[in-house]
């Protein structure tokens, strides 16, 4: 590697070049037009970022931006999607509360990162695939990050709908996030955060590696500073010639001790063996962050894995974790080449993009290739082919296609009528739905009614899993293989009124979580065992040992068809209130659920024996006023 250049803060002066508006209003000299000539107007946000390569980060505070919603959550801040009075651009922006910040001594750190974000956007004209920073200002609470928009959401929400990638789609995020490695390694930044959750994906589906938290310039690079403190207040960084901010350049070892204090962010899945025990924390981390990432987008689940950080971190250090059977074979190549220990010997930037497994990647080509579209898809596992789905390919990005899948709207649920949604299922199972007798007399009701209750005392009395049921009647309950990548697990399946699509972890007798029902549930019937279930956040896939799939798909299809109200109700409800998500898959061991239970009787007891008294003490009152009268 070349020495760093220094790095001073002339990369940044907004105001040394009109903007370019400046030149076609030469000539009109009054004090308002002077005003509108520094304002960049109905520009995009790309533009505007494009421009502070030359003219520095505009000055900006709180007052020129709508805050519209949120978009995410951090440790240590919220952002959200914002715009530009002015211009009408939408950024995201990455809000701070300083008084957080202080509490946890963060506040070099978040720094550290705005610097690391104005680095890498002006002096280094930024990458496609690495955040971009707008501009940044403070107020006396709070701090403002203005970045380039990824409205996309970010792999891990992808892997956490998908379960797993196939190879082509797995190269083309490894490959994208290579090239943005190489990028910031060359301009001696590492991330030294690499994981799922902070590569983020654009609408057009490439990625940006976010999240500069952690982010430390290494090899000796001294990056101009500005802290956020109260006399600085609202300037736009390192990066205005009004306000000259004051400059403060860190030595190695400060760089180092901040670096130190940042390094445990977040969760240790992806954490190298160097950071554990205080090793050589460079370049190489982020490659063992990518190593982890491939591994996760075609297994399903990251390489290293256990039941608490103690194992977990001990699995790392002990290279401790297995390829799962028919993993690709160049995969494990890469990956035997990636997961290395020692950072040095661990495959370096170069070597790697020279990899067969990233043959014939179009390196200097890459921001400009399509990338796929992402499939539900289960990879061969256990003597069964891999499979795609036929139904319902998710493009990336949000568009009002997508919002639509999400939201439900505008698939034929117009007013009480039943989704229009279909299973993909054979000819045969499409014959029309046997609805069970709808009763007409109160005679049919309460014969009905009585039949529940018997089939309810005999489910109480001869069915373990009754009471994960919430006393609902179990419709057809069986084990099933949950799968996930190249991962599989058995749970005892549930299907239930209600309805409810529960799974339950029977070593332990755990309730492990439930499907969510929503007008636009899917059911995808892919061979005698496998079929998945689309619902708007996650794929289920699912594998029937007895090989009767069919049976099961039918049984949801028919219960989702006999419950379509409710569950248009219940799902517009959630989506309204905001509680979608947060009503299904709550896990419960059988204790948790015995305790639940004896609350509620407990509970009942004492109602019932209120509203006694309560009738006694009517009673006692009529018969005095009885009395007196
Ligand atoms: N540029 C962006 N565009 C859209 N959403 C974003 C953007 N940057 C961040 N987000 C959303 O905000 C969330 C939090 O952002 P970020 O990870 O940068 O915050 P943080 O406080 O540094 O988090 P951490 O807890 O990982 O340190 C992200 O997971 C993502 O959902």
């Amino acid at each position: 590697m070349k020495p760093p250049p220094m790095v001073t803060d002339e990369t940044s002066t907004s105001t040394k070049n009109e903007p370019e508006i400046a030149e076609k209003e030469k000539g009109t000299n009054d004090r308002k037009m002077n005003l509108e000539l520094s304002k960049p107007q109905s520009a995009t946000a790309q533009e505007l970022i494009t421009r502070t390569f030359s003219e520095g980060c505009p000055q900006r505070n709180a007052n020129d931006f709508k805050f519209i919603r949120g978009l995410g959550e951090g440790a240590y801040s919220n952002v959200i999607l914002g715009q530009e009075v002015v211009s009408g651009a939408e950024f995201a922006i990455k809000v701070i509360q300083k008084s957080h910040l202080i509490k946890n001594q963060k506040m070099d750190a978040i720094a550290r990162e705005k610097n690391i974000l104005n680095y890498l956007t002006q002096k280094c004209r930024s990458h496609p695939f690495i955040s971009q920073l707008y501009t940044s200002f403070h107020d006396h609470t709070r701090i403002y990050f203005v970045m380039e928009l990824v409205e996309g959401g970010d792999l891990s929400d992808s892997l956490c709908h998908f379960g797993s990638f196939d190879l082509p789609t797995t190269k083309f995020f490894a490959s994208e996030i290579l090239s943005g490695l190489k990028f910031l390694h060359d301009h001696y930044i590492v991330h030294r955060d690499m994981k799922p959750e902070n590569i983020l994906i654009k609408m057009d589906g490439h990625v940006v590696i976010a999240d500069f938290g952690s982010a430390q310039a290494i090899n000796g690079l001294t990056l101009p500073s500005e802290e956020f403190t109260d006399e600085n207040q609202t300037s736009s960084g390192s990066s205005d010639s009004r306000s000259p901010s004051p400059l403060r350049y860190y030595s190695d070892d400060e760089e180092e001790t901040m670096a130190r204090r940042t390094t445990f962010v977040g969760t240790a899945l992806y954490v190298s063996p160097e950071m554990l025990t205080d090793g050589d924390v460079g370049a190489q981390t982020d490659i063992w962050g990518l190593g982890c990432i491939i591994f996760q987008c075609l297994a399903g689940q990251p390489p290293f894995r256990a039941v608490n950080q103690f194992h977990l971190l001990r699995k790392i250090q002990t290279l401790d974790f297995t390829f799962p059977e028919g993993f690709p074979p160049h995969a494990i190549d890469v990956l035997q080449c990636i997961l290395v220990s020692e950072p040095s010997k661990r495959i370096k930037t170069e070597q790697l993009m020279t990899h067969p497994f990233f043959e014939n990647v179009d390196w200097e080509n890459i921001a400009n290739l399509t990338p796929p579209v992402l499939h539900a898809y289960i990879p061969a596992t256990f003597g069964e082919q891999e499979y795609y789905s036929n139904i319902d390919v998710v493009e990336p990005g949000l568009d009002d296609r997508a919002m639509l899948r999400l939201l439900n709207i505008g698939q034929g649920t117009s007013g009480s009528q039943p989704s229009t949604f279909r299973p993909i299922l054979p000819d045969v199972f499409n014959e029309p739905f046997t609805v069970e007798i709808t009763p007409r007399t109160n005679s049919q009701t309460d014969r009905l009614r009585a039949a529940r209750e018997k089939k309810l005392d005999e489910q109480q009395m001869n069915n373990n899993f009754h009471l994960f049921t919430n006393n609902m009647l179990i419709l057809k309950q069986g084990y099933l293989e949950k799968k996930r990548g190249f991962f599989a697990r058995r749970r005892m399946f549930l299907l239930t009124e209600g309805p409810h699509l529960l799974y339950i972890d029977v070593s332990n007798m755990v309730l492990k979580g439930e499907i969510p029902w929503t007008p636009c549930m899917q059911v995808e019937l892919k061979n005698s065992g496998t079929f998945f279930i689309h619902t708007p956040n996650r794929v289920y896939y699912l594998f029937d040992l007895e090989r009767k799939a069919d049976e099961w798909c039918k049984a949801i299809d028919n219960v989702r068809k006999r419950y379509a109200k409710q569950i248009e109700q219940t799902f517009n409800t959630a989506m309204q209130d905001g509680t979608f998500g947060s009503i299904y898959g709550k896990k419960k061991s059988r204790k948790e659920i015995m305790r639940e239970q004896k609350a509620l009787r407990r509970k009942q007891v004492k109602d019932e024996r209120k509203a006694m008294k309560a009738e006694q003490n009517q009673k006692t009152v009529g018969q005095v006023d009885q009395k007196l009268s």
